[in-house]
């Protein structure tokens, strides 16, 4: 790990495109690739919680354990001072995340646009559990798009851990997203991001969450009583075997809950290309 300075003679920050929790985004030039990179930089200074210091210790060290994956985003370089951290990343442009996508079509996606990014999705978190890692917050807001080629890749691995066949125990994630044995407060393990992501696809098909609330307590609750409902009024036109997939991803029971390999063989996410994209 390097500092601001070798920072600053390998990289040219241009403008800022998008702002987290603990950091700001920003596009960046390399003049040895000639390539735009994403630049998380971020302000240790500003962070006083243990956890939050732990958050963005994780990202980097997990993000550049993973091997190389199409639907996963890249680290490439690291830069580390005693105050300042900067992650410098592969660069989706413009960067446009599914939750932007949903507020721009009106709130819900087709069917074929769903199953395609359901399926890149499900091959990032095959990737991640293959490699022993967890991601623990998969949610629309955390996976990039790029509209020129329908790409998906999975990003934000600072809730992640590596467990390597263990199991976890600790809330994290988002409300809406998170699966009932953390709510619980039970030990978990990687299937807690096939449910996640099982929300997520619910949520690109409805347009709203399948557990709803005012406060996170109440979508805690919704969680727990597990009740999946397909409104007609969302889902008159969603296919049998969308929601098929969808009652094997969103399933409290964990040993019968699909894993990321097991919903990569559903008819659903097989036949993608054929869809209707109405
Ligand atoms: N590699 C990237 N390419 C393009 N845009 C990106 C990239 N990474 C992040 N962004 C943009 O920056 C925003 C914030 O990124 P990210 O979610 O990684 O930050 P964070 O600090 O971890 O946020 P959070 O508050 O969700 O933890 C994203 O929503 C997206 O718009």
């Amino acid at each position: 790990m390097t500092g601001d300075f070798e920072f600053e003679n390998n990289y040219q920050l241009c403008d800022e495109i998008g702002r987290g929790r603990f950091g700001t985004i920003t596009r960046c030039f390399s003049p040895a690739t000639k390539e735009f990179y994403a630049c998380k930089t971020i302000d240790k200074r500003v962070l006083i919680d243990a956890l939050d210091r732990e958050c963005i210790e994780t990202e980097p060290r997990i993000m550049a354990m993973l091997p190389p994956h199409p639907n996963v985003v890249r680290i490439f370089d690291l830069f580390e001072t005693e105050d300042s951290l900067a992650i410098v990343m592969e660069l989706v442009d413009p960067p446009i995340t599914i939750y932007d996508r949903l507020i721009s079509a009106g709130g819900r996606l087709s069917e074929s646009e769903s199953a395609s990014y359901a399926k890149q999705i499900l091959r990032a978190l095959a990737h991640c559990h293959r490699c022993g890692v967890v991601h623990r917050d998969v949610k629309p807001d955390n996976v990039l798009v790029d509209l020129a080629t329908g790409g998906v890749k999975l990003c934000d691995f600072g809730s992640a851990v590596w467990l390597g066949g263990e199991t976890a125990e600790g809330v994290v994630g988002t409300p809406y997203y998170v699966a009932p044995e953390v709510v619980m407060g039970r030990k978990y393990d990687e299937k807690v991001d096939i449910w996640s992501a099982g929300v997520v696809i619910y949520t690109m098909l409805a347009g709203e969450p399948p557990f709803n609330g005012e406060t996170a307590e109440e979508i805690f609750e919704s969680i727990l009583r597990g009740n999946l409902r397909f409104p007609p009024k969302k889902f008159g036109s969603v296919s049998a075997e969308a929601k098929d997939l969808l009652r094997k991803m969103i399933c409290r029971d964990v040993s019968r809950r699909f894993s990321a390999d097991d919903a990569l063989r559903h008819p659903w996410v097989m036949n993608v290309g054929n869809l209707q994209s109405n």
